[in-house]
């Protein structure tokens, strides 16, 4: 179970970041985020991930659900969380992508992002 979030800013854009050469799927954009750990409750690990990522702290009674996708990768099940988060504290800062970047939501389907991200762009641009 993997955990992300759509970082959303004062004019309704979105934070997304690239995944860094040597991952899979590098050069694709994604919502930041990662998996669950054992005994973790999701909101949680958002903000473990959210901290280590980017570098900034929030509330995880704060975050709002989005959307989920379901998707078979291989040999594993991929089950993605996608929240959105309008408060937090700090600057997002690119601590394991090598990019980021604001995208108003529509603009998410220019960008390659990993098929289970792509019918989350829908539930996004109803709901930011
Ligand atoms: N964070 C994130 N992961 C996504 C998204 N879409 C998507 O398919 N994934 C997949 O979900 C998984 C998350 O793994 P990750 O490697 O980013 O997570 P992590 O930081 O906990 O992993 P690691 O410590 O093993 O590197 C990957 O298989 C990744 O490709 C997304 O929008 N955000």
């Amino acid at each position: 179970m993997v955990v992300a979030a759509a970082l959303v800013d004062g004019d309704g854009r979105v934070l997304v970041q690239r995944r860094p050469a040597g991952k899979p799927m590098a050069g694709l954009w994604e919502f930041p985020g990662g998996k669950v750990e054992a005994g973790e409750l999701p909101e949680f690990a958002l903000a473990r991930e959210l901290e280590e990522e980017l570098g900034i702290s929030l509330d995880p009674g704060l975050v709002k659900p989005c959307a989920f996708a379901s998707e078979t990768l291989g040999t594993k099940h991929l089950l993605l969380l996608l929240y959105t988060l309008r408060n937090w504290s700090g600057t997002p800062a690119a601590r394991h992508a090598d990019a980021l970047q604001w995208v108003y939501p529509g603009e998410l389907h220019a960008l390659e992002m990993p098929p289970a991200d792509v019918p989350l762009i829908a539930a996004l641009e109803k709901l930011v």
